[in-house]
């Protein structure tokens, strides 16, 4: 894949000069670490991780894209308290917003003038959609860019897999039984579409009570590592269940903007992140040492 180095591009400065598929290697081209998040089940709490995920790293610094592909349940915009349109820049780009200066977030609900709408589209609609939000986007350079797809194995995993064969999935499971066994469907569809997968993510994973900070085991614990284990896949980790979560995420406002929080959801989400960070660097220097043995 050849590389547009930034600000010397011709083809992200003078899109007139690209065809789209240049500009969509161009613009994957200054995207270090593609992470797909998805879940086999809906209500797990996918997009409340993909976001939080996002927002660990992007406070610890890195340049952060944050990307709802649920295109029929968008909910990110409402989860980050982000309102109005997306803006248009001279040159026909669509500009992400920008919850701060390193961490841009672009969803189809701040792009339709009627959010009540339901979108009603087929698989090659939705391709090209999900496409353009790559393309036709004013991402610039970032070290992660964190995509939100809606539950399942349908027409949007199958197309971000497909545009970003680099990326590396999250999958994001609760510890019940039930929803431990979608994980091995999505596990399955990450083989069969050669997605790479980066590992599991429990959440929901027991609740500390906020009166005696007992540890309460609500749906069960530990069922995500034990999967992880069985299927040879790397467990990231897990996040406990609070309600603060649930009341943030009502109000645009996700609680690590509490700089004075110390919950145990916060020191979870961290150490999430620096998971993340750490198996994607790991991934970097294994393909570096791949690549001087083949040379
Ligand atoms: N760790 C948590 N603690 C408390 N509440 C949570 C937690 N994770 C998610 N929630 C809440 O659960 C609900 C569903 O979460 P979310 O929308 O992230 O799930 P989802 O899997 O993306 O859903 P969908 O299937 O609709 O895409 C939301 O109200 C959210 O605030």
């Amino acid at each position: 894949m050849s590389s547009c180095e930034g600000k010397s591009c011709s083809t992200c400065e003078r899109r007139s000069k690209g065809t789209k598929d240049e500009l969509l290697e161009c613009k994957l081209s200054r995207i270090k670490h593609k992470i797909i998040v998805m879940s086999g089940k809906g209500g797990v709490g996918k997009s409340s991780v993909a976001v939080y995920i996002a927002l660990a790293l992007a406070q610890k610094g890195h340049r952060v894209g944050l990307m709802d592909i649920d295109l029929h349940g968008p909910s990110i915009p409402k989860m980050l308290g982000l309102h109005g349109l997306l803006r248009i820049s001279k040159d026909q780009e669509i500009l992400p917003h920008e919850y701060s200066p390193n961490f841009k977030v672009v969803s189809i609900e701040s792009m339709l003038e009627d959010t009540d709408s339901a979108i009603i589209w087929r698989g090659p609609i939705k391709h090209g959609v999900i496409q353009q939000f790559i393309s036709d986007c004013t991402w610039n350079d970032l070290d992660f860019l964190v995509v939100d797809c809606p539950p399942g194995t349908g027409d949007e995993a199958l197309s971000i897999a497909r545009i970003m064969p680099d990326a590396k999935a999250v999958i994001v499971t609760t510890p019940q039984e039930v929803a431990l066994a979608d994980v091995r469907k999505s596990i399955n569809f990450c083989k069969k579409v050669q997605l790479d997968i980066a590992g599991l993510v429990e959440n929901m994973s027991g609740l500390y009570c906020p009166h005696c900070n007992e540890f309460i085991p609500i749906f069960r614990t530990g069922g995500g590592s034990k999967t992880a284990e069985r299927m040879k896949i790397d467990f990231l980790g897990s996040l406990p269940f609070d309600p603060a979560v649930v009341v943030g995420g009502d109000q645009g406002r996700p609680i690590l903007e509490d700089a004075a929080s110390d919950s145990p959801f916060r020191k979870a989400v961290e150490t999430l992140a620096d998971a993340v960070v750490a198996r994607f660097e790991r991934n970097g220097a294994e393909e570096v040492k791949e690549s001087q043995t083949v040379h």
